[in-house]
């Protein structure tokens, strides 16, 4: 049989490949995700993928084509988001990739464009493997994260700490499934930027292969009691049997871990970091307004890296800021420009406060012009205005604009994600 020219065994060179936009069809799933997977230099496993899988509408996934070949892939997941007062629906963007022989010539833009228009969710929310790749398309800094580690040795706690008269104790996976959901359910209510889950999110959460264990050992869950027995905390964690922080003991890799009261808090703490045979610890996400930092002695013994967490694009600048409550009345006119698409930004008043906003758009001259990236970073409070106004980056403004805007757009608690799509 003869090759067609400039083909071998039917692999057409890149150069001489015709690119389809396509979407995904639900019998194309391994195709699709194997090239998802070799997009991150992983190695394709079925079993290990299943959980998310279950997760996938093919009809949210797509991608180039080159003849019968995916080039680039990318897709979302609805999901819901907490922010202060109530809830937002998002669209969970992830697997995002372009196979390296058709890199930078533009396929992530055109995919980009083609996903935001297409999207029904007033916000996208995605991690992004590099912080520069985002940006040109209107995501900015949802929110901030701090990686935390230290020596369990030297994480004496204040005389003050009140650990309550409750207990914990580890439980099995069953009994923490019949116990965690519902209390991070509550807890998410109170802290602005985690995303709900249902059934099939906690399958993919505790989904833990043994290969992406990292040399630790499985997932194992704690739960705390309240003095009358009711389960009050919990956390996930595993122990890696040698630690980058020590050759004196064991590593406890906190995954995570959340109360509903401070004396619960404070009581997963110490348990984990009491167990015996365990001289570090490390918590790889944790909020930046993370209470450790304040129940130890010695918090300079803790070390703490900031680093960015999850990004978002606001697609609907009036549903996205009528979603949320704000700390204190707001009446005023933002402008926001949005570079990437032009027809979603505008000119809109906002007026509001503790039971909500109203946001519609006007010709009224703007107080505040933000662009759609740093909209991102102040939507729920990660990042102050005053922050942004301090770096110089905000172009003209008022100070005391700049102080109103705070003090409604502030939250109790940091903004925070923790569930990694
Ligand atoms: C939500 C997620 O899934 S995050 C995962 C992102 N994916 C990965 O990291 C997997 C490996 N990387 C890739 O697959 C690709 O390099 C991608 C998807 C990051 C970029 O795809 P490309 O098709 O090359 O991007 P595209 O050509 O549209 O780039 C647009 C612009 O962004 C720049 N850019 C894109 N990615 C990067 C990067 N990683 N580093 C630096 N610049 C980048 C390009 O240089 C280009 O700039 P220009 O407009 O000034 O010329």
């Amino acid at each position: 049989m003869t090759e067609a020219p400039g083909s071998v065994g039917g692999h057409v060179p890149p150069h001489r490949s015709d690119l389809v936009l396509s979407d995904l069809s639900s019998d194309g799933l391994e195709d699709y995700f194997r090239v998802v997977v070799r997009g991150f230099h992983g190695e394709y496993n079925a079993e290990d993928m299943e959980p998310f899988l279950a997760l996938i509408d093919p009809d949210r996934a797509f991608g180039f084509r080159a003849g019968d070949r995916w080039v680039t892939t990318t897709l979302s997941l609805p999901r819901t988001m907490s922010v202060p007062g109530g809830s937002i629906p998002i669209a969970a963007v992830t697997d995002v990739t372009v196979a390296p022989a058709f890199r930078r010539r533009g396929l992530l833009t055109k995919m980009m464009r083609h996903q935001l228009s297409g999207l029904a969710e007033p916000v996208s929310v995605l991690w992004a493997t590099e912080s520069l790749i985002y940006g040109r398309f209107g995501y900015g800094q949802l929110s901030r994260r701090l990686s935390l580690s230290g020596l369990t040795r030297e994480m004496d706690f204040l005389p003050e700490v009140d650990l309550g008269s409750g207990s914990t104790d580890e439980v099995d996976q069953q009994t923490f499934l019949a116990a965690a959901p519902a209390l991070r359910e509550a807890i998410t209510a109170g802290r602005p930027g985690l995303m709900s889950r249902d059934d099939r999110w906690w399958r993919d959460v505790l989904n833990d292969p043994e290969r992406h264990r990292g040399g630790a050992g499985p997932l194992r869950f704690a739960l705390h009691f309240a003095d009358d027995g009711r389960p009050d905390g919990f956390a996930s964690f595993r122990v890696k049997r040698e630690s980058s922080q020590t050759d004196l003991g064991r590593e406890v890799i906190i995954n995570e871990l959340e109360g509903d009261n401070p004396q619960a808090y404070a009581a997963l703490w110490r348990w984990l970091l009491d167990l015996d045979l365990v001289r570090a610890f490390s918590k790889g996400s944790a909020p930046v307004d993370e209470p450790l930092l304040h129940l130890v002695r010695n918090p300079r013994m803790i070390k703490a890296e900031l680093t960015d967490g999850a990004y978002a694009r606001i697609n609907d600048v009036p549903a996205a800021l009528q979603a949320r409550r704000y700390a204190a009345d707001v009446d005023l006119v933002l402008q926001v420009v949005d570079d990437f698409l032009t027809d979603r930004g505008g000119v809109f008043r906002l007026a509001g406060g503790a039971d909500g906003a109203t946001v519609t758009p006007t010709d009224r001259s703007p107080d505040l012009t933000v662009t759609s990236r740093q909209l991102a970073s102040l939507y729920l409070g990660a990042v102050p205005a005053r922050e942004l106004a301090a770096a110089g980056v905000l172009g003209d403004h008022d100070p005391a604009v700049i102080g109103r805007f705070d003090r409604a757009f502030g939250t109790e608690r940091a903004a925070y994600c923790h569930d990694f799509f």
